[in-house]
């Protein structure tokens, strides 16, 4: 093997967690992008969709062919809307290929709940039960070991990097977790739908998804884990007329009142010390979601109300990095056993 590299192949190529994949997986110093895969732009050179790459990628868009894409890469990218994927994977995985899915369709141990909220009947339990949920500050040695990465959502992403420290090691009552989050409209991928009109998304701001969104059920099967019991969280995301970010914030019922945010700030340093990417932020500093833009990092900040007994952890992510692309790059770092930063941004644009 040498130095040669890991050849990469993304299917959904065209979206925007596929050009987020090319822009990171460009200045990756291991692999090298060997199939772009798309649906309606399939036959297009990938620069006449992102002009901006004419001198970077001279691969055009081709059609989703499982078997070719295989032969090509050994590690494929899904970038596709949920449902699609589950169709493919088995494919790639038979013939040896990592695959990491962007989508919800391999983020549910059950599948029952993913039928329920994504309405799609599921027969491949063998195949889902190999899938690792791809959040590397939690489940960071099981991703090493896998074949098949669900690549967590971007609400989940940053209201469970928020929750963890205080679910896994019971400083709250669990119950009592409220997660208020707001997203920039990219979040809702690249395909014209008229909410995301500039005309009715600028200068307003609204929830959407209220008591129904489907990524409670994935932070709570998470959530439970952590908490070691069955867990409901109330969950409200809201669209924010902003292109990129995602601001969570999490309230909950401290179970001892005598916690103080200084306490908390030691306790989060200590869980995420062997995470490169979370970074907890000093007493009276709060996230922006600028200060992520970009970049693969997960802004942390902690504040404890002592007339209410509440924490309030804020955490600010790019949803189209740490939140989707970067995390994915974040797992196959680790599933080839390469540092897991290697190739991921860290600084903003900001300001
Ligand atoms: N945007 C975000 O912030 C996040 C998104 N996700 C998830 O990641 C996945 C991709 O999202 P995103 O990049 O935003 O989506 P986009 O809408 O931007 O891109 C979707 C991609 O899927 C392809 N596609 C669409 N329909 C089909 C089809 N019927 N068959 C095959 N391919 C198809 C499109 O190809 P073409 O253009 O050629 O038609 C395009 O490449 C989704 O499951 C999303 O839920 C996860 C975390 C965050
Ligand atoms: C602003 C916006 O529309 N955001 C998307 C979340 C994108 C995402 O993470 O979706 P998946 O779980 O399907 O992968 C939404 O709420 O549907």
């Amino acid at each position: 093997m040498g130095n040669e590299k890991t050849r990469v192949g993304i299917i959904g190529a065209s979206g925007y967690g596929g050009i987020q994949l090319v822009r990171l997986l460009l200045e990756h110093p291991q692999v090298e992008l060997t199939y772009l895969a798309g649906h309606s732009s399939a036959g297009k050179p990938y620069s006449d969709l992102y002009p901006h790459l004419t001198h970077r990628v001279n691969l055009t868009i081709e059609p989703i062919d499982l078997e070719a894409i295989a032969d090509r890469c050994d590690a494929v990218f899904l970038g596709l809307p949920n449902g699609l994927a589950c169709d493919m994977a088995p494919v790639l995985l038979a013939k040896g290929c990592k695959v990491l899915d962007l989508s919800a369709d391999y983020r549910f141990r059950n599948l029952n709940t993913y039928t329920e909220w994504y309405k799609k009947d599921r027969q491949d339990q063998a195949t889902n039960n190999q899938a690792v949920y791809g959040l590397p500050e939690l489940y960071r040695d099981a991703i090493k070991d896998a074949q098949l990465i669900g690549c967590p959502g971007c609400y989940p992403t940053a209201s469970l990097l928020a929750l963890s420290p205080l679910l896994k090691q019971g400083f709250i009552v669990p119950e009592t977790a409220i997660i208020d989050a707001k997203s920039g409209t990219s979040g809702g991928g690249r395909e014209a739908k008229v909410n995301m009109l500039l005309a009715e998304a600028e200068g307003s701001l609204g929830a959407y998804g209220v008591a129904k969104h489907r990524h409670t059920p994935e932070i709570e099967q998470i959530a439970s884990d952590l908490a070691g019991t069955e867990l409901q969280v109330q969950f409200t995301p809201h669209l924010i007329p902003m292109v990129r970010g995602i601001l969570a914030t999490v309230y909950a019922t401290l179970r001892d009142p005598g916690l103080v945010r200084d306490d908390l700030i030691t306790i989060y340093s200590a869980f995420y010390r062997a995470s490169p990417f979370v970074k907890i932020l000093p007493h009276g500093v709060y996230p922006q979601t600028k200060w992520a833009w970009g970049t693969n990092l997960c802004y942390i900040g902690i504040e404890v109300d002592p007339r209410t007994g509440r924490v309030i952890v804020l955490s600010a992510i790019d949803n189209l990095v740490k939140g989707q692309a970067g995390q994915a790059v974040q797992c196959l770092n680790l599933m080839m056993g390469w540092e897991e930063s290697l190739g991921l941004p860290q600084l903003a644009f900001y300001p």
